[in-house]
């Protein structure tokens, strides 16, 4: 006899979001049906083998408890709509690429797509979770977009922004720092919305369970985001600073971050933000406030990523100027591709924006990453025989002018640096973009070292 399940849960896009949130809802609640649906029929055949589309410490562990018990993979939209109580919409919300707002305003194509299918496919009453980020306002539109045609009784749309982070996925999705369900403040919207609070109250404090108005919660995602990006373009723009007048941006951290209205984190200095959603989240916001005719507004937010930019560029310039203002022909290690360590995900991350300038300046690249070594080659490809893949960072190293550490990947903190210089060229710069190595311990070997935020260490 099938098995009876007290509610079916659907999420539709099977992505870093999609995955494991429902991944970690149906660990965490057995009683109910967790199924998820991709259009991309290679993704969903990965997430039920064992080597998962994403990767994220933990994970295959929680999928492999769940899967083909209350956790299920599979394209079949359609059928799974029809059965689902509460849907997730978790697809991707790229920023326009064309037309008006472009290069600013979120795509919602995808978003738009899938409330006509789901419309299509249901004719019992569902709850619509907006999991992705999506501008304010659009729990609206979708409400319009799905009651078209059937009175508008069958659906409640409520807003459920995610705060995880990749490479902490399964951590944050276990102990999140509050979860947000914002809904219609009239009887039916409350109604759905105590619907999913009773589905996180499965394993979240009742009091990290936020409720609010549906755009509170639209603008709250995007405000974190806006928040936390910000934070790294102010500490980057202080470290910047900081090179030229002896301060140290690490000490400088410190002292500002054990203020308890500022708190410590965030303030690592480096080559910038990466990921697919801070800058994409940010030119969105900027996007409403000029909407709103809000310029002023829309021009702060928007300089944190014209900082972001810069911060790029300038790590280039200083490789350039350091090394008597030419790369032609020197071979580069990049130790680290992926946005951030922990993760596999190359999307928007730094390492593309300051590779792609090292080989326009002429130089070989030699790229490190221990997961991220396919994005980077579906980026690169082998350019003309000027760039090539090795994991091995000695390898990567080897017969290289110069390193530049682009990832934080905790496996280059702890490697023979005595070894690698001697199989460097000379002179041997190292160029810290992350400040992962004991710059005064790499000097003492022979290198000439540019921490992010520190006066360089040099034996010229
Ligand atoms: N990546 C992250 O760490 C976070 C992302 N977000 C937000 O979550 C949303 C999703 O992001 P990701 O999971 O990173 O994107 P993703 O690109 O990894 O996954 C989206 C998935 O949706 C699928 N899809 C698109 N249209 C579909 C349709 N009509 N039917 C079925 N599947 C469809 C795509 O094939 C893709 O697999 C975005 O709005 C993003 O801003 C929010 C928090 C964290
Ligand atoms: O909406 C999203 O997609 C997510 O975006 C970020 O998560 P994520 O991008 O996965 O990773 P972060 O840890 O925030 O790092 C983002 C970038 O900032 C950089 N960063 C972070 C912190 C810091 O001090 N310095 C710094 O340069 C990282 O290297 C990385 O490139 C947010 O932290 C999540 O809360 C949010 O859900």
């Amino acid at each position: 006899m099938a098995q009876s399940f007290e509610k079916k849960i659907l999420c539709i896009g099977a992505g870093y979001v999609g995955g494991p949130t429902m991944a970690v809802i149906a660990d965490k609640c057995p009683r109910y049906k967790v199924t998820v649906v991709d259009i991309d029929a290679g993704k969903i055949a990965a997430w039920n083998s064992d080597t998962l589309p994403v990767y994220e410490p933990g994970l295959l562990d929680v999928v492999q408890r769940a899967r083909g018990k209350n956790l299920f993979f599979s394209t079949d939209v359609p059928a799974a709509i029809a059965e689902a109580d509460i849907i997730f919409v978790s697809v991707n919300t790229p920023t326009k690429a064309t037309g008006v707002g472009a290069g600013m305003a979120a795509d919602l194509r995808y978003w738009e797509n899938t409330a006509r299918q789901i419309r299509q496919c249901a004719d019992t009453p569902k709850i619509v979770v907006e999991k992705s980020t999506v501008p304010v306002k659009t729990a609206e539109a979708m409400a319009q977009i799905l009651s078209m045609e059937n009175g508008g009784n069958l659906f409640e749309v409520l807003s459920n922004p995610e705060f995880l982070a990749e490479g902490t996925a399964v951590a944050d999705l276990e102990n999140p720092d509050r979860v947000v369900i914002g809904s219609r403040q009239t009887p039916e919207g409350v109604a759905a919305r105590d619907v999913l609070v009773e589905v996180y109250a499965n394993w979240v404090p009742r009091e990290k369970i936020l409720t609010s108005n549906i755009w509170s919660s639209e603008m709250a995602k995007l405000a974190a985001n806006a928040f936390l990006a910000q934070r790294v373009s102010s500490i980057n723009t202080i470290a910047n600073i900081c090179e030229s007048s002896g301060a140290n941006v690490q000490e400088v951290s410190r002292a500002v971050g054990m203020d308890r209205r500022i708190g410590p984190k965030f303030l690592n200095a480096g080559v910038g933000f990466g990921g697919s959603c801070f800058k994409k989240d940010i030119l969105s916001l900027a996007y409403l406030c000029r909407e709103a005719g809000a310029d002023a507004e829309a021009d702060y937010w928007e300089s944190v990523v014209r900082i972001n930019e810069h911060q790029k560029e300038r790590f280039v310039r200083r490789m350039l100027d350091a090394m008597f203002h030419s790369m032609a022909d020197k071979r580069i290690a990049l130790f680290g591709f992926a946005f951030k360590p922990d993760t596999g995900d190359i999307r928007d991350a730094p390492a593309i924006t300051i590779a792609g300038r090292l080989l326009d300046e002429g130089a070989v690249l030699a790229i490190s990453d221990p997961r991220a070594l396919d994005g980077a080659r579906s980026v690169f490809g082998d350019a003309d025989g000027r760039v090539e893949y090795v994991e091995d960072p000695y390898e990567a190293a080897k017969k290289s002018h110069a390193i530049a550490v682009l990832t934080e990947w905790q496996a280059y903190r702890d490697l023979d640096y005595t070894a690698i210089y001697a199989a460097m060229e000379k002179p041997a710069f190292f160029f810290d973009g992350r400040n992962v190595a004991d710059h005064a311990a790499l000097f003492d070997m022979g290198f000439n070292v540019y921490p992010v935020g520190m006066p360089a260490m040099t034996h010229f």
